[in-house]
């Protein structure tokens, strides 16, 4: 029935302030209007429209999102929007694009990696997106071993030019977000050669296309990979190739904050850690964390209310059958899912205060913090994606056959979500990052140095005071094992960062309570999935075990009458959650059948090809029937 809330019920049951919550998700007060403002904004704005993206092909798909992100940047401009603005405005179109990596990646790039006078001369062009770029770092033959890149930026001392050149196939980009067939220029990263000798891998900007006709500069092959997994999804994005032959740029186009060459041809280092020149995908990997919670709560949004909207079984005397949401084994996958996107919603909270408190002691020389936000970055990535990423499939499953459909709003965003995984560092390699940084911090423990941040605790580990071990002797050979200890370190930092959450003030009536439920559900949850580890090492007595089992169910039970109010408070409007199922008024089945009906193949009541290819099979039956 239109215009009825059949939730209502559900929402009467809960025990705390939604609004109070809102802001909390938010934020805060501040954050929670301007997402109001732009999330209207958007949902209001027919051009905005995105309920037709599974259904349309890749070029027509293509050429709407170029519409839709011309569209955006000139309503950017109209209405003067700030930064943060404009961020939000993004977040609520909700759709892959070339600006991304513009906004994303290119410009992070020359503001972290370029000099002073580079940033002056590069910015004010891609603020005003008078330039459009890209961040191509990835080889066909090469993604995660970036000192393994192939690419050559030879210097030219007659010309004062760098001469970038793919040697071979394999040293092809090849995935770069916006390459294939929008960027004119891209941030390059290639392997410096002076004079026979290789400096390693340094970023370069090059211009890939003319600024007139937008064609291919000389020397220049370029691209796009072709179509990726999934209806719409990721397909809005033009990810490319690009071949480069013997192409020359000005040698001040080598982004040169860390290392610079001369007009001599000389290289020189400054007295910054090379690794920053991985500092975008530490800025990225940051952004990534932040984003999951949004993600992974999406998902959930859809689920829980489809699952209190939904009945199974269980009718008495006739009366309707058993919500799903009453049944344990539907909480006990759902809910952990409700309390994980909240814990990543603080945990990148904090994230994003420790990348600034680094950027912040970057600027003033000190580099002592940079391992530690390299291995909290990397390893909160690889786990918010890889969690995130199995949520909204598990989401999937909890929504039955229904979930499987495109109007479910899931298969879309599982499509688009899942690469988050492997792109800014596959999320294997990046734990084996923090399973490095963890072997050498107890390697110097044993020499007397105190550990502090996020690993302090390693520091209260008896039997890891007593170790004596090399960072590499056997990490080969134990890496899978060495994995899991770094997501139980990454694990570790998300329940610590939760329980912070609740010390502070948080107003609202309840809202502290519901909190509190969830981080126990968070933390009990992972302990009763790896209760073997936990009885196997004697950290906890099956007794304890069982106890803690009882408590999770416990909060199962406290949460259940909440859940609907939980989901709520992110926020989210029907636009933006783009589902039948997560429909806020739970007014499902009707909207699902409308739906069928728009489907292209209804249309038509007998099918294209019907004259074609089963009209002369039926005929050949006919003809054996009548033999
Ligand atoms: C006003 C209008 C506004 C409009 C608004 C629009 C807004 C839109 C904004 C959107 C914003 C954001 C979204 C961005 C879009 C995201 C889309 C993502 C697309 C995807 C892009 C990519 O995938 S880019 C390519 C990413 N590639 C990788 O991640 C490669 C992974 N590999 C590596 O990082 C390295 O190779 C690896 C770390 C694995 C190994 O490196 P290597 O040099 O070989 O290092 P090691 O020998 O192992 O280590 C040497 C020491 O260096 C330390 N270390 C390594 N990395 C780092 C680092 N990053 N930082 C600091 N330190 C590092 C390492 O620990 C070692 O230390 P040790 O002390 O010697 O042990
Ligand atoms: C949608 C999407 C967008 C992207 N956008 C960009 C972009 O804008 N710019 C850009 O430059 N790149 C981009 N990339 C590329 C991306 O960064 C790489 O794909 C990523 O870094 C992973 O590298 P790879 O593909 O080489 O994987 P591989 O490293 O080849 O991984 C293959 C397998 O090998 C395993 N493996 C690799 N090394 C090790 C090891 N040392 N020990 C144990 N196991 C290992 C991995 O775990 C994985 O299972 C994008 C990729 C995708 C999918």
């Amino acid at each position: 029935m239109e215009g009825v809330d059949h939730l209502a019920d559900e929402r009467k049951k809960a025990e705390f302030n939604v609004e109070a919550m809102k802001i909390v998700w938010a934020g805060s007060q501040h954050n929670l209007e301007v997402s109001n403002r732009i999330s209207k904004l958007v949902a209001d704005d027919p051009a905005f429209r995105k309920d037709d993206r599974t259904m349309l092909p890749r070029k027509e798909l293509f050429k709407n999102t170029l519409r839709k992100a011309a569209y955006a940047w000139k309503r950017i401009n109209e209405l003067r929007l700030s930064e943060e603005e404009a961020s939000k405005l993004r977040f609520y179109v909700d759709e892959t694009a070339y600006t991304d990596l513009h906004w994303g990646m290119f410009i992070p790039a020359i503001k972290g990696q370029g000099t002073d006078e580079q940033q002056r001369k590069w910015l004010p062009l891609a603020y005003k997106m008078q330039i459009i770029g890209c961040y191509a770092q990835t080889e066909l033959g090469h993604g995660s071993n970036v000192q393994g890149l192939e690419t050559t930026a030879t210097f030219d001392p007659h010309t004062d030019e760098f001469v970038i050149h793919s040697p071979t196939l394999t040293s092809s980009k090849w995935w770069p977000g916006g390459l294939g067939k929008v960027s004119t220029h891209a941030v390059t990263y290639a392997r410096l050669i002076i004079d026979g000798k290789d400096h390693g891998v340094h970023g370069f900007i090059v211009q890939l296309r003319s600024l007139e006709d937008h064609r291919p500069l000389p020397g220049i092959t370029v691209g796009d990979i072709g179509m990726k997994f999934g209806n719409g999804a990721y397909n809005t994005m033009d990810n490319g190739v690009l071949r480069f032959d013997h192409v020359r740029i000005p040698r001040n186009q080598m982004l040169m904050k860390v290392s610079q060459v001369t007009r001599e041809g000389k290289y020189k280092q400054s007295d910054v850690p090379r690794q920053l020149v991985y500092g975008t995908m530490v800025y990225v990997r940051q952004r990534i964390v932040a984003d999951a919670s949004c993600y992974l709560s999406r998902a959930v949004c859809i689920a829980t209310r489809y699952s209190a909207v939904r009945r199974q079984f269980g009718s008495q005397n006739g009366g309707p059958e058993t919500q799903v949401i009453d049944y344990k084994t539907q909480q006990s996958r759902l809910f952990p899912l409700l309390a994980s996107a909240y814990a990543f919603r603080f945990v990148g909270e904090w994230l994003e205060w420790l990348y600034t408190d680094v950027m912040q002691r970057l600027q003033a020389n000190d580099f002592s913090t940079l391992p530690e936000a390299h291995a909290c970055t990397a390893g909160l990535k690889s786990l918010t994606t890889s969690v995130t990423a199995d949520g909204i499939e598990e989401c999937r499953k909890l929504c039955g056959g229904h979930g499987y459909l495109c109007t479910s709003g899931l298969p879309e965003l599982f499509a688009v979500y899942v690469p988050a995984c492997t792109y800014e560092g596959d999320n294997i390699v990046l734990l084996l990052q923090v399973a490095r940084f963890l072997m050498k911090t107890v390697s110097q423990i044993g020499t007397g140095k105190q550990p502090v941040g996020t690993i302090a605790y390693m520091g209260r580990i008896e039997h890891l005071m007593q170790c004596r071990c090399n960072v590499q002797r056997g990490f080969a050979e134990l890496s899978a094992d060495l994995v899991e200890a770094a997501v139980a370190h990454c694990q570790l930092i998300v329940v610590s960062k939760f329980i912070e959450k609740l010390q502070q003030d948080i107003p609202g009536e309840g809202v502290k309570q519901q909190l509190e439920a969830l981080c126990g559900i968070y933390y009990l949850s992972l302990l009763h999935k790896h209760q073997g580890d936990f009885l196997a090492t004697s950290y906890l007595t099956p007794k304890q075990s069982a106890l803690a089992n009882d408590q999770l169910r416990a909060l199962y039970s406290k949460v259940r009458p909440n859940a609907i109010a939980l989901v709520d408070a992110f926020n989210y409007s029907d636009h933006f959650l783009s589902s039948i199922l997560g429909r806020y008024d739970g007014n499902v089945y009707p909207k699902l059948y409308e739906a069928a009906w728009k489907d292209p193949l209804n249309e038509s009541v007998v099918p294209d090809g019907y004259h074609e290819y089963v009209r002369p099979l039926l005929k050949q039956q006919l003809h054996t029937a009548r033999l």
